[in-house]
C-alpha cells in the first residue's frame, strides 16, 4: 500500500511547473508528494514554486522538506492543489477528513485552478459512505445538538475522540469533529449543501464536483481518472 501511495505521489510531480502556487493537502499520501516536491525544489529542478498548506501537518512537512510556504492571504491564485481522499466515487465525488483537516482543505482546493487527488485503489467506491463516515467539523458548543439533528438524515453521528489526548479531537481551527454514518447517500452535492446549512456546522467532508483529476495507484500502475 505504501508503494502505491509513493507511485501516485511521484506521478503528481508531472503536474508541477516553475512559478506555480501549489495547495498542499494533508495525510499520508500527500506527505510523500510534499517530500518529493521538496527534493525537486532543493535540487533546483523546479523554481519559484510555493506551497499553501492545508494544515499544521502539511506546513511542518513543507518546512522540513524545503518547500517555501505562503498563506492563502498572500497569493492571488492557487494553480493546483494536491491532496489525498478517503473515498472516491465513479463521478469523482470525494469523502475527506480522516485527518480532521477538511475545512482548510476545501477552502484551498475549491479555489485551485486544478484539484488533483491522489489515492490507492482501496479508496474507490461505488457510492460515497460505503466504507467511511462523513466527517463534519462543528463549533464545540453545538456538537451534541448537531449530532441529534443529523438523525433527520437517517444517520448516526459520533464525536471523534483523540488517541493521544483525553477527550475529543480538536481541529487546527479549534473545533470538534462528528463522524456521521448515513444509511445511503443518494446525492452527494445535495447532502454537502444541506449539512452546511445546519447552524454550528463549519464544514463537512463531502467534496462533490470539485476534483478535476484523480490518480489511482493500482498494482498494474497509476491510472488517471478525469471528470
Ligand atoms: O483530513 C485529512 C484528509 O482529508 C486526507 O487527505 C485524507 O484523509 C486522506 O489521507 P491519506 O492519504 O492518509 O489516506
Amino acid at each position: 500500500m505504501e508503494e502505491l501511495k509513493r507511485a501516485v505521489a511521484r506521478e503528481a510531480l508531472k503536474f508541477i511547473e516553475d512559478d506555480m502556487v501549489v495547495g498542499l493537502g494533508t495525510g499520508s499520501t500527500t506527505a510523500y508528494f510534499i517530500e518529493y516536491l521538496g527534493k525537486l525544489i532543493m535540487e533546483e529542478e523546479l523554481e519559484d514554486v510555493y506551497g499553501v498548506p492545508t494544515s499544521y501537518q502539511s506546513r511542518m512537512l513543507a518546512l522540513e522538506n524545503g518547500v517555501p510556504v505562503v498563506g492563502l492571504d498572500e497569493v492571488d491564485a492557487i494553480d493546483i492543489a494536491v491532496d489525498g481522499a478517503d473515498e472516491v466515487d465513479p463521478h469523482l465525488n470525494l469523502i475527506k477528513g480522516r485527518g480532521a483537516a477538511l475545512t482548510m482543505e476545501k477552502i484551498i482546493e475549491y479555489r485551485a485552478g486544478t484539484f488533483l487527488v491522489l489515492v490507492d485503489e482501496s479508496k474507490l467506491v461505488e457510492r460515497l459512505g460505503q466504507k467511511m463516515p462523513v466527517p463534519i467539523e462543528v463549533i464545540p458548543a453545538a456538537w451534541r445538538a448537531i449530532a441529534e439533528e443529523i438523525e433527520v438524515f437517517n444517520a448516526t453521528a459520533e464525536l471523534r475522540m483523540a488517541s493521544k489526548k483525553d477527550g475529543p479531537v480538536v481541529t487546527d481551527n479549534g473545533n470538534f469533529i462528528l463522524d456521521a454514518r448515513f444509511h445511503r447517500i443518494e446525492d452527494p452535492l445535495d447532502l454537502e449543501i444541506e449539512l452546511n446549512n445546519i447552524p454550528g456546522v463549519v464544514e463537512n467532508g463531502i467534496f462533490a464536483d470539485i476534483a478535476d483529476v484523480v490518480l489511482v495507484g493500482t498494482r498494474e500502475g497509476v491510472k488517471r481518472l478525469e471528470r
